[in-house]
């Protein structure tokens, strides 16, 4: 897994249906990867068809897994969510725990990393599973942050909206608070300028639910974040502000 690389990227969802054409188009279109997972009714048959799929294609692509059961074999990386505001200790680690155990010996960890999610949409169904708990302010998002770049050394920090555009400001003010960990953004993209924002705004761009709504659309994002430079990096003030809780 090449994340550090990721600009831009498509997350495909093994319980929506898209036609071989659509898929070749997003595929190819000049995404860095591919990430294949959804909150809901993906299964071990479907995620192992859509990858078979994309394979006829030469794209980067990495499983995010909700539950072992999906764990199908043969992706380039996974990506073991751990929801950092969760409710319970259920969707931190628990059910992570258990299929470690269960797993064990089968799991390859040089391709394998915790994503470290932040959920900021309370409508989306990742939040309902989780049971998120609502961060309304900004200080309380970043310490969240603090924590998962700092103490944890998450190699991914995910940003989530799902489904809603979120604040850029404070999307932006989390990825000058990381040191080691990439900050990815997900969440209500379904525009060039939208994906420009968020590029100027987070390390990563995740692109979903308008690749089943509007193909053309979902295609413009790829080249609206090629064209802007990466993020405004890390700056001491930020830290002051956080500091002085002026943020
Ligand atoms: C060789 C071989 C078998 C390889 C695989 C081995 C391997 C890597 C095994 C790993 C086993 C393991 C440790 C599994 C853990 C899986 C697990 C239980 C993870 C917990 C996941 C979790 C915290 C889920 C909570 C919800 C959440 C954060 C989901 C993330 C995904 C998400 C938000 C998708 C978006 O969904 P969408 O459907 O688009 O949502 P909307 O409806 O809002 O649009
Ligand atoms: O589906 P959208 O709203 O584009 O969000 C992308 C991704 O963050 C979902 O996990
Ligand atoms: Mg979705």
């Amino acid at each position: 897994m090449r994340v550090e690389k990721w600009r831009h990227v498509f997350k495909l969802d093994p319980d929506k249906t898209i036609s071989d054409g659509a898929l070749r188009a997003i595929c190819r279109s000049g995404t860095d990867a591919i990430i294949v997972g959804g909150s809901s009714g993906v299964t071990f048959a479907n995620t192992a068809e859509l990858l078979a799929r994309i394979r006829r294609h030469d794209v980067e692509c990495v499983l995010e897994l909700t539950s072992a059961d999906s764990a199908v074999p043969g992706f380039d990386g996974y990506f073991i969510p751990m929801v950092l505001n969760a409710a319970t200790v259920e969707w931190l680690c628990g059910r992570q725990l258990q299929a470690i155990r269960d797993y064990g010996e089968l799991i390859p960890w040089e391709r394998t990393a915790a994503s470290g999610y932040i959920i900021l949409n309370p409508d989306a169904t990742a939040a309902k599973v989780s049971g998120a708990r609502p961060l309304t302010d900004a200080a309380d998002v970043l310490a969240c942050v603090r924590l998962a770049d700092r103490l944890m050394r998450l190699p991914v920090i995910y940003l989530e909206y799902s489904g809603r555009y979120g604040d850029m400001d404070l999307v932006g003010k989390a990825t000058r608070t990381v040191t080691v960990s990439r900050l990815f953004y997900g969440g209500g993209i379904d525009d060039a300028a939208k994906a420009a924002l968020a590029a100027r705004s987070a390390h990563t761009v995740v692109v979903g639910n308008v690749i089943y709504e509007d193909l053309n659309r979902a295609l413009s994002t790829v080249e609206a974040v090629r064209s802007v430079g990466g993020p405004q990096r890390s700056s001491d003030s930020e830290d002051l502000k956080y500091a002085n809780n002026e943020l």
